[in-house]
């Protein structure tokens, strides 16, 4: 069951969400708000999204979880410049994912 993975998991969203003070990454982005994404943009995700597929448990391991928030946080790099806000909270977030989520640390849970 996913019981173990799912509680580790919600700890890692709700750290790395808490990051997010101004809420950029917390629901899908829409083309409303950011002119053209969803022709930029193919995969897109978001916290809500992987709270979502964590529920569904859509997650076998710790690994697909961080494949998914790297996505998140690829797709603002993509779509955004570099001199926005949001490519620089961007990256600020994949660092704090990245120490949390330390590749060599990470045991892959056995569903
Ligand atoms: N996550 C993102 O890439 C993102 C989020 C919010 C937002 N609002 C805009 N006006 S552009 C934009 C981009």
């Amino acid at each position: 069951d996913n019981t173990n993975l799912n509680a580790c998991i919600d700890h890692l969203l709700r750290i790395l969400s808490r990051k997010d003070k101004e809420g950029f990454f917390q629901y899908p982005v829409t083309d409303q708000f950011a002119p053209g994404y969803s022709q930029i943009i193919l995969r897109p995700m978001d916290f809500s999204t992987m709270r979502k597929k964590m529920v569904q448990d859509e997650y076998a391991n710790v690994l697909e979880f961080r494949s998914d928030f790297e996505l998140m946080c690829e797709n603002a790099m993509k779509y955004n410049r570099p001199d926005t806000i949001y490519w620089q909270a961007a990256k600020k977030l994949l660092a704090t994912g990245s120490k949390l989520m330390h590749k060599d640390k990470l045991i892959s849970f056995r569903r």
